[in-house]
């Protein structure tokens, strides 16, 4: 029996008390604020937030518990539509096999806006997924009239559980949600501890605050297919040591992550490091270099080792 298995069977009698318990995926097309929304209801950055596309290649789960439920949040990456390669394929099989397998679904789309790909992403959601239809980003609505004609719109697209208009970003009605969602979770005993913000290692969230700083300080010099790799990390007492690899898919792409004289490749560095040392409380030595893997995002055997299934 694994360590879930029991916590379970031991919370059994939390489960007749009326607790509720289940995995929450939350799928919508790039940028509709996936990420953001998962900060706001787990309460800590581990997911990455970036105003670029494609930025949730792994799957991120964060744990939320109330009084009443646990709500276990898998964070699906983009439904991808434009680049059709490994990659993507790669991520869009792995939107329906989460999908399979979670017990309540947070459409997500932009207020006043529904397009061919927000479309798509709910043709994926299996008809028999119970779908609350989360509607964010209601602060940039100029018009909020437009709000009701715009739901009764959507709404006529499938039979969701709930519609949730809110603010992810400002954090606006994002209490309801919770309360819509938890009545739509199966009865069960909590998986995680209090405590357990992600079930992601320390390894994973190094290679996710590297990645992250590579696309803030890149911005739109930044390469597509490029990855995090982590060869090393070692802990001794409250230091810890991380080689990682930033991978790129052309020689070219090498110079413009290192920079002039290497100073963006030191500043990227230098700013996860201090982040992730305020992260794991302790001091990190950070040593990043940048190696040339070609065609690795054509490549699904490269992919697996990275760690994209
Ligand atoms: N105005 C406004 N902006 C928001 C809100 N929620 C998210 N955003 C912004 O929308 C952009 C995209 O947010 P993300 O959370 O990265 O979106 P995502 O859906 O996870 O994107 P991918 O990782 O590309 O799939 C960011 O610039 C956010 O700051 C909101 O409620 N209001």
């Amino acid at each position: 029996m694994n360590e879930q298995q029991q916590d379970q069977q031991e919370g059994g009698q939390q489960a007749e008390d009326g607790f509720r318990t289940g995995f929450v995926a939350i799928v919508g097309r790039p940028n509709v604020g996936k990420s953001t929304l998962l900060n706001r209801l787990v309460g800590q950055k581990i997911s990455i937030v970036s105003s670029k596309a494609q930025t949730t290649r792994h799957r991120v789960t964060g744990i939320l518990t109330e009084a009443d439920a646990q709500f276990v949040f898998v964070d699906t990456p983009g439904f991808q539509t434009h680049h059709r390669n490994a990659l993507n394929r790669s991520m869009n099989r792995t939107v329906s096999q989460v999908l399979a397998d979670v017990d309540l679904v947070f459409f997500v789309i932009e207020a006043g806006r529904f397009s061919d790909d927000d479309r798509k992403v709910l043709s994926v959601i299996p008809v028999e997924s119970k779908v609350i239809l989360v509607i964010n980003k209601v602060d940039q609505l100029k018009d909020k009239a437009r709000l009701l004609p715009f739901i009764d719109e959507v709404r006529q697209l499938r039979d969701f559980a709930e519609i949730v208009p809110l603010s992810a970003e400002k954090g606006r009605n994002v209490d309801e949600l919770v309360k819509a969602a938890t009545p739509l979770l199966p009865a069960g005993a909590p998986m995680y501890q209090e405590d357990e913000i992600t079930d992601r290692s320390e390894r994973f969230l190094a290679s996710e605050f590297l990645r992250e700083k590579l696309f803030r300080l890149l911005g739109d010099e930044l390469p597509y297919g490029i990855a995090v790799e982590i060869e090393k990390f070692e802990v001794e007492g409250r230091l810890r040591r991380i080689h990682a690899a930033v991978i790129v898919d052309k020689p070219g792409h090498k110079s413009m992550v290192i920079g002039r004289g290497g100073e963006k490749l030191k500043r990227i560095s230098s700013e996860a490091r201090v982040e992730l040392e305020k992260l794991f409380d302790g001091k990190v030595f950070l040593e990043v270099w940048v190696k040339v893997k070609s065609g690795w995002a054509d490549d699904e055997r490269a992919l697996k080792s990275l760690g994209y299934e």
